[in-house]
């Protein structure tokens, strides 16, 4: 078996800080396996993406491996910062310990932390899995995400469960999970449903009102609400689920037939396979990647497909 080399990347505030418990039981089961390891703590918000961008370029261990033990956003942080560097084919492992973990859910490896760790031990070799990319032109902005960007109804419930105490009582029931769900009723008593065009093959449709408009790499968003049942990592496509708000009643009946996973036959509902797309949206809408929030704007994103090489064996 190869000797790998863990680059420990961890974010102590990743699920209200339900990742530092995790976080113990990682480093007690390398140093009880004997396993070579060097700590990175993330200090601040971003800093994941400054620690991976220095081991990209600087790292001189033989097969090195970075494992990420945080949430969603850890990983954004952790793949961007890899991209781009000397060693940017470093395979990225990871321990959920966030709020949502819908990255682990959606590539169908463990979401309990310790069989996770598991699952990238007994990893023997390197497996690639997609990610989105995306080129934001009205900000000259480039980067990927593991699961999706958001624009609308989802982000605004994201913006409003990052904003408050709610997070960090949820998680500290272990209840993480619920976070955005918490919100949902909120947010659908004060949105808006707003114009987007989408082009796919030089083709494009318009949607006068949508609500949900998120572009996807896996089945979940929201900390495990299922989007969209078929959305593959692994078929070199996204999907991009648009919802329109006619009423709150087919709405309603478009979400629930979306997160049964049956068949999307609503009128509301438009689905978009492809491993390209322009969306475009004109008015002031919330914005979220892989559960961050990108602000409040009009949003104008070229998405395609990237491949991450992951150190996970998901057969255990
Ligand atoms: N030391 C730190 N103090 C405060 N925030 C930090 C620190 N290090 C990283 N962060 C920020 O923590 C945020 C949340 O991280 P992450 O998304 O991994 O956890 P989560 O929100 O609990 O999980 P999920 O996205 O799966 O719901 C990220 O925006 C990241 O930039």
């Amino acid at each position: 078996m190869t000797a790998v080399f863990y680059y420990i990347i961890y974010n102590p505030a990743a699920g209200g800080g339900s990742s530092i418990p995790i976080y113990k039981q990682v480093k007690a089961v390398l140093d009880q396996r004997h396993l070579a390891y060097a700590i990175k703590t993330s200090r601040y918000p971003g800093h994941t993406n400054v620690i991976t961008k220095q081991i990209g370029d600087f790292n001189q261990r033989e097969h090195p491996v970075l494992l990420v033990i945080g949430g969603d956003g850890t990983l954004n942080q952790a793949i961007n910062g890899l991209a781009g560097t000397r060693q940017s084919e470093i395979p990225v492992a990871y321990v959920p310990a966030g709020s949502g973990n819908d990255f682990a859910r959606g590539i169908g490896m463990s979401e309990d932390p310790m069989h996770a760790l598991e699952q990238v031990l007994q990893a023997t070799e390197a497996v690639t899995i997609d990610i989105g990319r995306f080129h934001e032109r009205t900000r000259g902005e480039s980067g990927y995400f593991v699961n999706n960007i958001g624009i609308g109804f989802d982000a605004a419930v994201v913006n409003a469960a990052n904003r408050s105490d709610s997070k960090q009582l949820l998680n500290r029931l272990h209840l993480g999970k619920l976070t955005y769900l918490f919100h949902v009723v909120g947010m659908l008593m004060t949105r808006r449903p707003f114009p987007v065009a989408v082009y796919e093959k030089g083709v494009r449709h318009f949607f006068h009102r949508a609500y949900i408009c998120t572009t996807t790499n896996i089945p979940y968003f929201g900390g495990g609400i299922r989007l969209y049942k078929p959305a593959n990592p692994t078929d070199g496509k996204l999907d991009l689920v648009i919802v329109e708000w006619f009423n709150i009643v087919s709405w309603a009946l478009a979400m629930i037939q979306l997160m049964r996973g049956k068949k999307p036959t609503s009128r509301a509902t438009h689905i978009f396979h492809a491993d390209k797309l322009t969306v475009e949206t004109s008015s002031l809408e919330f914005g979220q990647m892989d559960g961050e929030e990108m602000g409040t704007r009009p949003f104008e994103i070229d998405f395609s497909m990237a491949k991450q090489k992951f150190w996970i064996d998901r057969s255990i």
